[in-house]
């Protein structure tokens, strides 16, 4: 029998999101988000549901983080929700936004779970928002306030922090495509939002530098190795404009501090460049220690002359799929992980999600058996372990998610996590596939 062990410091972890599990929408002084806005306009939403309750885990951390010590994880991703802290997004500190956090904290590690905490997973305040949100470079410096407070409340105790979670996700689905909060769609504030997000990041890494801090600090971007459909010129230009689009980007200017020059050229021919200096983009690759990726699948790309800026679109091709409607390409990881190692210089890498969405059902026992899922975390697990083995220094795993959530535009038609939730009773199931990392992290290897 196959065993694929991992380096013994490997760091298995499991992921989640404030606005996605906490719920407490309103409660303690939390000021309104971009998400309690959004999701309060019908239509905006999969049957219209919101973050309102979501798992109820503002009030139920303890009974989760019970769950995660009887599963032996030791690692837990969770983000903090700006508005909680500072309910117009600067200025007035809301204390019990502040205690809940700490409560929280204090909470994982003192059941020996050491916490990595995610600064932005998307949720701005409101007001910010009210003010053009981060189209607006004065946001810039209301997220180093937030995470100055931050770093100063939690940086001797958390080891690991991520200044944002996607700013591709923010910035196009938010901002171009209108599917996220805020719901703008403009190309031209999409890429500004963009370039300002990775500004702040920068802004904050060096502020982390300055405070002498004994942890790591990095970003998390989604990335998806490209393909073309054919080997047609034109869809192989398809798939590198895409790869620019999606991956190239972001990774250029943190880890080289510029913008690639074929995507430079293409967003000022359709007058969608941001505005940045040179100033802006040594800031921005300011020296990270990690660097989170988030992946779930690959995207195959047509020329399409039609497709808006890019003339390139998406494939959707008849193979299988979570539900999400995403192929299941674990190849796809090992692509992406070596082709990081050999173009970004070797730099350290967390893979801050991975999972899949599938219809789990509770059975006549009680119980999930999500083998469908178990399957997938092998096979992309299989996949990490053949980057590493190459050279590729893949420090750690965070599974996407603990707990079935409120997966944004979806709601909670999409299940995630390794824990089903029972949105009516709040009550917890454990899957099979929990108990199956269980073993995985207990034993630091996988057995086909
Ligand atoms: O779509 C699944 C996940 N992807 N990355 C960001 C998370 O908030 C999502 O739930």
């Amino acid at each position: 029998m196959q065993k694929y062990t991992f380096p013994k410091d490997f760091i298995w972890g499991v992921a989640t999101a404030a606005y996605q599990i906490e719920g407490a929408h309103n409660v303690d002084g939390k000021g309104e988000n971009i998400w309690d806005r959004f999701t309060s306009i019908p239509g905006n939403i999969y049957k219209n549901h919101n973050g309102n309750v979501a798992c109820n885990h503002y009030n139920l951390y303890e009974k989760d983080i019970e769950i995660m010590e009887e599963l032996g994880i030791k690692n837990y991703r969770l983000s903090i929700s700006w508005a909680r802290i500072f309910p117009k997004g600067y200025g007035e500190i809301n204390q019990k936004g502040l205690d809940y956090y700490k409560r929280l904290i204090n909470t994982l590690i003192s059941k020996g779970i050491k916490p990595a905490v995610t600064l932005y997973h998307w949720d701005l305040p409101q007001h910010l928002q009210d003010m053009g949100g981060w189209a607006n470079r004065k946001v810039i410096d209301y997220f180093v306030e937030y995470a100055e407070l931050m770093f100063k409340e939690f940086g001797d105790v958390v080891p690991i922090w991520i200044t944002h979670n996607e700013p591709w996700v923010v910035s196009i689905l938010g901002h171009a495509w209108g599917v996220h909060a805020p719901g703008i769609k403009d190309y031209k504030t999409a890429l500004q939002v963009a370039h300002n997000i990775l500004l702040s990041h920068g802004k904050v890494v060096k502020l982390y530098r300055s405070m002498n801090l004994k942890g790591k600090i990095g970003i998390t971007l989604n990335l998806s190795s490209t393909h073309p459909l054919t080997d047609d010129e034109k869809d192989v230009r398809a798939a590198e404009v895409y790869d620019g689009f999606l991956n190239r980007w972001f990774l250029d200017a943190v880890l080289k501090g510029t913008y690639p020059e074929d995507m430079v050229k293409l967003y000022r021919e359709q007058n969608i460049l941001p505005e940045y200096t040179d100033e802006d983009m040594s800031i921005i690759s300011e020296k990270i220690d990690f660097l989170g990726i988030n992946y779930y699948t690959r995207s195959v790309l047509k020329y399409d002359e039609n497709a808006y800026p890019l003339k390139a679109s998406l494939v959707d091709l008849e193979n299988p799929k979570t539900d999400m409607g995403w192929e299941i390409y674990p190849q796809g990881l090992y692509e992406l992980l070596t082709n990081i190692h050999h173009n970004y210089g070797g730099v350290d890498i967390l893979i801050t999600e991975n999972g899949a969405a599938f219809n789990d059902i509770v059975n006549y026992k009680g119980k999930v058996v999500d083998d469908y899922r178990i399957d997938y975390l092998y096979r992309h697990l299989r996949e990490a372990h053949r980057a590493i083995s190459e050279g590729v220094n893949l420090r750690g795993y965070y599974l996407w998610s603990f707990l079935d959530n409120f997966e944004w535009a979806e709601g909670y038609a999409k299940r995630f996590g390794i824990v089903f939730v029972d949105y009516k009773t709040q009550q917890r199931i454990v899957k099979e596939s929990a108990y199956w990392y269980s073993n995985v992290i207990k034993n630091n290897s996988l057995c086909e």
